[in-house]
């Protein structure tokens, strides 16, 4: 069974928010929007089948629409138009409360900037979300020791954030999401203010745990490399729309334009910058 499905989905930023969805509707693209409403297309007819269980990467260049699409499915962002499922259940339409309890219970996010409270301890960092949801303090504790343990930062649970390096920092992070056991796993950027090995070390850890976890993983970035190595699928967008959904070797053997192909010849073992998008047709 698929655990998120995403409908048809349309985000526009700006105060014409209403008439540029209108716009896109018709079928104009990004530059017309803007151009017509001063407002930025940042998804246009998005729709995807997430399976449950699976590290499901979200790719593409700077601006086009990956955090927009990820922040879609805890509800720190809201469609325009469209429904983004989760268990059936749409996203968009929870109140104040109902994104509590999902953000709570089912969906944690694990940040670039890892988003760690500097004056808390890194296992008072691990147990935060549970702390925060109401669990028993010694629970809590427990848990954040555990999943510290598990992301080898056991003896470190005294230090204060900037005492680790970026590396345990990002360990903490993702201890702190894994902690609150949530069903989805967000991971917006997470390795790409890390050090090329540092880097490697954690997508290792993170496909070690999946393999006891299974959890379902929406993981971000603009590195090819890092999708074909952790993704079990891979969809691509471009100014805002969807591109191709496959796995990585359909990624690398069927490009399904030119723009994936781009991606894929200029591989060649090098990690990739982020450049910007250029000007969108349509
Ligand atoms: N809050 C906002 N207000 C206005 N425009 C926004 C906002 N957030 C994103 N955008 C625009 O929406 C488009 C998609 O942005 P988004 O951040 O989702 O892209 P991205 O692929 O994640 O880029 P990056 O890799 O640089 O983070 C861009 O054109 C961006 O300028």
């Amino acid at each position: 069974m698929n655990k998120i499905e995403v409908r048809q989905v349309y985000k526009v930023f700006g105060a014409q928010e209403k008439a540029g969805l209108a716009l896109a509707l018709q079928g104009l693209g990004k530059d017309k929007v803007l151009y017509q409403t001063s407002c930025t297309l940042a998804l246009q007819d998005v729709t995807l089948s997430i399976p449950a269980g699976q590290v499901f990467v979200i790719m593409g260049l700077s601006g086009s629409g990956k955090s927009t699409l990820i922040r879609l499915f805890n509800g720190l962002i809201r469609p325009s138009a469209g429904e983004i499922l989760l268990d059936g259940q749409d996203v968009a339409r929870l109140d104040a409360r109902g994104l509590r309890e999902l953000r709570r219970h089912k969906v944690s996010m694990v940040f670039q900037g890892f988003g760690l409270l500097p004056h808390k301890t890194t296992l008072e960092n691990a147990a935060f979300a549970l702390l925060t949801r109401g669990e028993p303090k010694d629970k809590a504790l427990e848990a954040g020791r555990l999943w510290l343990d598990r992301v080898g930062l056991k003896g470190y649970e005294a230090k204060y954030p900037d005492e680790l390096s970026g590396g345990m920092r990002q360990r903490v992070g993702l201890a702190r999401a894994l902690a609150a056991d949530p069903e989805v796993l967000l991971m917006d950027e997470a390795f790409s203010a890390l050090d090329p090995l540092i880097r490697t070390d954690m997508q290792d850890q993170l496909l070690q745990l999946q393999k006891d976890l299974h959890k379902t993983i929406i993981f971000v970035t603009h590195d090819l490399d890092e999708a074909l190595r952790i993704g079990n699928q891979i969809a691509i967008l471009y100014h805002g729309r969807l591109v191709q959904v496959g796995s990585p070797q359909e990624i690398l053997t069927r490009p399904a334009n030119d723009y994936v192909r781009r991606f894929v010849e200029k591989r060649a073992g090098q990690p990739q910058a982020a450049p910007a998008e250029g000007p969108a047709s349509g």
